[in-house]
């Protein structure tokens, strides 16, 4: 092929398409700040920081109490601070010699001293006390999110916006870094505004009120760039959600292989930058808004602020106050006012984080609303029977049902394989069986006790299950297999599940045997194969002893040697539970005792091997497929 050619065919290559436009959607997706107005806003604030010292109280009492300390300490210094500057001025402005008057003012300048020294001494413990509590502050939110998501219906995961929500919860994660520093900072310029402001108000009354309106529109600026902020926050969700979920799949190592060797970086960093890029162009639009905001509020402050300034001038040179006070009205300005400002910064900080925390709050309300409240009944004793009667499930969106009317006895002792297309309902006919998902009509009992009505931890304590896609945890081999839950003290059981799949030889080879991290990325890591996962997946349900033990095609990665082994040791140990098996590889339905076939979400055809086999149905259909080579 020429260089002519390459660059024809090139020209003709279509560009690399743009991610999917995917907006943050359904009823969560009407920014409740949109219509909120400026007072309700500001009045946000009492009650975050109501929020944010009941979430701090739980994490440390007495870094609280510590804190509170801080910020009367804060107060009362400040407040003996001008008062003493205001005694120390009458004698340094007054008659004399310098040292004369110097010398008169030296105790209100050592009050002066030891009241600024108390609160730096203040500040510097607060900010210790702060430093106390955010660390666990944030690990207990964190932790908190995590275990909400965790315990959920697992139907919630495909409901409209749960991700979103759940990646606009995580903001208040963030957030809560920094959340406390700032209401503490708040709280602290807010005592040392109010003590300067009393003070500026005994020395002159008009002073108060000139200063309040010079620090108003910063304040009011804050507030509304903080509102944009949180606008282009809100509008970026669903492209952030879906920008974390590439970024973990682009960057992982175990995608690693497809993405080299199937040329997808450009493509995928192409994604990644077009994401980042629509993320950033709503910023940017912003962008003039906030600029807007902030020229205006800074104007508005600074014609006050002149004012302000002119009346102080006006009052002490028409002799309506004494040059004394005078100077320590301009000490009272100059502290209010920094004050102030620190106050809008650190308002506009809490009201900001009031946002996100509302956000997270909302979904952790909601998450916990969705834990599986199922009723008082227990599925106790081991499962004998499960019946299934005209069950039907239907997912949110979906405009046919995934599984429909099925009607099923499974018994313990026998083993139930299910076979038909891809997309036909098996995988989701055992999240029923098993209470994953409740079903939308019909019933599933466990010995007689419907799942509808049964605490799911004891159904899911007698489960084993080997999904098709099964998770690859980065713990010790140990805690791959016992998943946590050891039967006993010795690895006895742990040995005799990992002989049961024939992985004795492998583990053997590892560097720590069954210390050994199986997670490639972490220093001292060791990898296994993708059949030896499959192996290590079907050891842990064997591990559990269930009593419903479920194998989604268990052994398609395994060579057959590895299959054979498996389906031995799953017809050994079939007496003494109820076993099913989800696989398109028809031989392996041998071992069964009962075959379903299922078709668009029913079942269509059922019975035994040799039966099926000669029905001239679906399942001779496939049988017949799968040989013809
Ligand atoms: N989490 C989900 N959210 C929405 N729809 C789903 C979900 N999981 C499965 N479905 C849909 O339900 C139907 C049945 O899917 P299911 O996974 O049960 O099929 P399956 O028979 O196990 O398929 P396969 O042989 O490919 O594993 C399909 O149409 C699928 O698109």
């Amino acid at each position: 092929m020429t260089s002519a050619d390459t660059n024809e065919e090139q020209a003709a290559t279509p560009p690399q398409p743009p991610p999917a436009e995917i907006t943050y959607s359904g009823q969560y997706s009407v920014n409740p700040l949109a219509e909120a107005s400026f007072r309700r806003m500001c009045g946000q604030i009492p009650s975050v920081l109501r929020r944010i010292a009941q979430l701090s109280w739980r994490t440390d009492r007495r870094a609280v109490q510590l804190l509170l300390g801080c910020q009367a300490v804060t107060g009362i210094s400040a407040a003996v601070l001008l008062t003493a500057t205001a005694h120390a001025m009458s004698p340094i402005l007054g008659d004399g010699s310098a040292g004369d008057r110097l010398h008169e003012a030296v105790p209100a300048l050592l009050v002066v001293a030891f009241a600024a020294a108390l609160g730096r001494g203040a500040a510097a413990v607060a900010t210790y006390a702060e430093r106390r509590i955010t660390p666990r502050l944030t690990t207990e939110t964190d932790s908190a999110l995590v275990e909400a998501v965790c315990r959920v219906e697992a139907a919630a995961y495909a409901e409209e916006g749960f991700s979103d929500r759940h990646e606009a919860a995580e903001m208040g994660v963030i957030r809560s870094q920094v959340m406390v520093a700032d209401a503490q900072r708040f709280l602290s310029a807010l005592i040392r505004m109010v003590t300067a402001c009393g003070v500026l108000s005994v020395l002159n009354p008009l002073m108060l009120p000139l200063l309040l309106l010079a620090v108003l529109p910063a304040g009011v600026g804050a507030v509304l760039t903080a509102r944009v902020d949180y606008e282009i926050h809100y509008a970026n969700i669903a492209d952030r959600n879906v920008r974390g979920m590439m970024r973990w799949w682009a960057t992982t190592s175990k995608y690693g292989d497809e993405v080299r060797a199937n040329s997808m970086t450009d493509y995928l960093v192409h994604w990644y930058r077009a994401l980042s890029d629509r993320c950033d162009r709503r910023t940017l639009a912003a962008a003039p808004r906030t600029l807007r905001i902030a020229l205006t509020s800074a104007v508005a402050g600074g014609l006050f602020l002149i004012a302000t300034w002119g009346v102080l001038a006006w009052l002490a040179v028409s002799g309506r106050i004494e040059l004394a006070v005078a100077a320590t009205a301009v000490i009272a300005v100059q502290t209010t006012l920094s004050a102030l400002s620190q106050v809008v910064i650190n308002g506009a900080a809490v009201f900001h984080t009031s946002l996100y925390l509302s956000d997270m709050q909302a979904f952790l309300d909601d998450a916990a609303a969705r834990t599986p409240k199922r009723g008082p009944g227990r599925a106790d004793g081991r499962v004998e029977q499960i019946r299934l009667d005209e069950v039907s499930y239907q997912y949110p969106g979906k405009a046919k049902p995934a599984v429909d009317s099925v009607t099923l006895t499974l018994e313990r002792g026998r083993i139930l394989a299910i076979v038909g297309a891809n997309g036909s309902g098996k995988s989701t006919l055992t999240r029923l069986l098993t209470g994953i998902y409740l079903a939308d009509k019909g019933k599933v009992t466990w010995n007689g006790a419907d799942l509808a009505s049964v605490d799911p931890a004891g159904v899911w304590a007698q489960t084993g299950l080997v999904p098709q896609i099964f998770a690859q945890w980065p713990m010790p081999l140990r805690e791959n297999v016992t998943l946590g839950q050891p039967r006993t003290h010795d690895d006895g059981p742990v040995w005799e599940a990992i002989d049961a799949v024939g992985l004795r030889e492998a583990v053997d080879d590892l560097p720590a045997g069954l210390d050994t991290l199986l997670s490639r990325e972490v220093f001292g890591g060791s990898e296994l194969s993708g059949g030896q996962w499959q192996r290590i997946a079907c050891s842990r349900a064997l591990y559990r002893l269930p009593g419903l033990l479920i194998l989604d095609e268990p052994t398609s990665q395994m060579d057959p040697r590895g299959e054979h082994q498996i389906f031995e040791r799953i017809k050994a140990i079939a007496a003494g539970r109820i076993t099913i098996v989800v696989t398109h590889r028809l031989e392996n339905t041998r071992i069964a005792d009962h075959i379903i076939v299922m078709e668009q979400g029913r079942i269509t055809e059922q019975g035994r091997y040799d039966d099926l086999v000669h029905a001239g149905g679906t399942f001779a259909e496939l049988l017949q497929l799968s040989q013809d080579r």
